[in-house]
């Protein structure tokens, strides 16, 4: 591949010269940026084209690179090292327990907290603390668009903030409880970094004595949350909208819970990701009438 040699600072304006071969990707090292060139312009040099990395997927957090499902090989972590220039590999191959812990093992650097953005929202946490998927944006922009300003909204499983920051974005106002005390550092450091103190109630314990009073909806995002339904609606009326997460075919579990309590209602099921083998994993809208 054909290159210029030039400083890393004048990359932004170097953007947009005819030279500038857009189609490769620019390749760093210490101060310096190699910017491929288009044929029959001049350029300083030649370096060997890079190889596109074609390992198992992973996710970027800020500097830090996360894969699930089967570890990668010696092979794969050095090509994935050398595509990304990570300053850290985590893999996680599952996760446990109720708080969702990442059973991680780092391959690469040291874990720290990481920064980055996602659809407008700020989060920072330690992906190998805490779980945060990306598989879960496309439900946080759909919640986004369902929230109506000045909605009680509760989220029963907050996490470091993954559904109530999007909810009280969107203008709801949102009581939101954590079990795990670590998840909770990140939630409190992510509202405030969000702007979002004047709408969010961050609560450490356990939601099921922790919810207060009557919610226009309820937030459920946990796998486990049909087996939590009768203690959401302990807390919702006619009008409340639930949102109930779930893995495979929980929409019986829901609609015999719903039944027993005396409730009517409308259900309906999106699908989320998928999860594991054939199983999705999926949320079920309930909408108490
Ligand atoms: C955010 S994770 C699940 C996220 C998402 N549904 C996914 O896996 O794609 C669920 C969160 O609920 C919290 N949690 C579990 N049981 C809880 C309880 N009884 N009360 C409050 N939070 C709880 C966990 O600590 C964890 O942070």
């Amino acid at each position: 591949m054909k290159i210029r040699k030039i400083s890393k600072r004048s990359l932004p304006n170097a953007a947009s010269e005819p030279w500038v071969d857009a189609t490769r990707r620019v390749y760093c090292e210490g101060e310096y940026a190699f910017v491929p060139v288009k044929e029959g312009y001049p350029f300083d040099g030649e370096i060997p084209d890079r190889r596109p990395y074609s390992g198992p997927g992973y996710q970027r957090m800020g500097d830090t690179l996360l894969l699930h499902g089967d570890a990668p090989t010696a092979d794969e972590l050095a090509a994935l090292i050398a595509w990304e220039k990570p300053s850290c590999v985590i893999h996680a191959a599952t996760h446990e327990g109720v708080m969702r812990t990442p059973k991680a093992s780092v391959l690469f650097g040291q874990p720290h907290d990481v920064t980055f953005r996602e659809a407008g929202i700020t989060y920072t946490l330690d992906p190998s603390k805490v779980m945060f998927s990306q598989g879960n944006r496309g439900e946080k922009l759909r919640l986004r668009s369902l929230v109506k300003p000045g909605e009680r909204i509760a989220d029963m499983f907050a996490g470091i903030g993954y559904f109530t920051l999007s909810a009280a974005l969107a203008g709801g106002n949102v009581h939101a409880v954590e079990i795990n005390p670590v998840s909770f550092a990140y939630l409190e450091k992510n509202i405030e970094a969000n702007d979002l103190a004047g709408r969010v109630t961050p609560e450490l314990g356990d939601c099921r004595e922790r919810l207060f009073g009557i919610y226009d909806r309820i937030l459920m995002g946990h796998f486990e949350a049909p087996d939590f339904l009768k203690t959401a609606l302990d807390h919702a009326e006619p009008g409340t909208v639930l949102h109930v997460h779930g893995v495979g075919d929980r929409k019986n579990d829901i609609t015999e819970t719903l039944e027993g309590a005396g409730f009517t209602y409308i259900i309906s099921e999106h699908k989320v990701k998928k999860y594991a083998g054939r199983l999705w994993h999926s949320v079920w809208d309930v909408n108490l009438i």
